[in-house]
């Protein structure tokens, strides 16, 4: 299966109070990835949070993807995301098998997604694009840089960074496949207004759900 599409991420402070709700408002507007993102320690928080997506995501067909924490993935039987300080892929690829979804954080280095490439990542992502108010201090990346990810590339490629509906098109023109977002979706009044912009996000892409 070719990865492209809307990759939600989830955000513990965002969506206090609604976590389910909206997830699945946006499982309903149609998503390729679903992230969980906690970066709190309380294990098993994480771990009942993260089951409770797993059955939200068989439902939806929807593929999980835990960050940061391969163990927890494994446990799981879905996939992981890895920043560059986070673990190497080639034990996590041994330990999640050939089928399961990793991937790699590569900012804007088109030679740390070539070299993600070769460890076995499942894409790779490269931002920030815009200013991010989940992310404030990650490293910017640009469309120029994009252009020649692409051109280089067999990989899906990932964006991320302060991506809404109304800057993600210019991304798509230069090669993205993955849009990953976590204000620019969850960051809405009502869980209606979460899947209206799921769907619009896939109406960019042109996949149709
Ligand atoms: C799809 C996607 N891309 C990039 C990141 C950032 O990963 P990382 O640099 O490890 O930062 P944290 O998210 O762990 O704070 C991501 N999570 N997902
Ligand atoms: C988790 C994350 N990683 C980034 C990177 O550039 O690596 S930007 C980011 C935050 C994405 O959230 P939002 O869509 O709200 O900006
Ligand atoms: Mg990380």
């Amino acid at each position: 299966m070719k990865l492209r599409g809307l990759y939600a991420i989830t955000d513990s402070q965002l969506l206090a109070g609604k976590f389910l709700a909206y997830v699945e408002a946006a499982l309903d507007g149609g998503v390729t990835l679903l992230q969980y993102r906690d970066k709190s320690s309380d294990e098993a928080r994480r771990l009942r949070e993260a089951e409770k997506l797993r059955e939200l995501c068989s439902r939806y067909k929807t593929q999980l993807i835990i960050n940061d924490d391969a163990e927890l993935a494994a446990r799981l039987g879905v996939g992981v995301h890895l920043g560059q300080t986070d673990g190497p892929l080639t034990p996590a690829r041994a330990l999640l098998g050939s089928k399961a979804i990793i991937g790699s954080t590569c900012h804007s280095q088109i030679e740390l997604a070539e070299q993600a490439a070769k460890e076995g990542a499942s894409y790779v992502a490269f931002g920030r694009f815009f200013n991010s108010s989940t992310k404030p201090g990650a490293p910017a990346a640009t469309l120029e840089m994009l252009a020649q990810a692409r051109a280089r590339l067999q990989l899906p490629i990932c964006v991320i960074g302060g991506i809404t509906l109304e800057n993600a098109e210019p991304l798509v023109a230069h090669g993205a496949d993955l849009l990953a977002v976590v204000h620019g979706l969850f960051g809405a009044d009502s869980t209606q207004e979460v899947t209206r912009r799921a769907r619009a996000f896939n109406d960019l892409l042109k996949i149709s759900v």
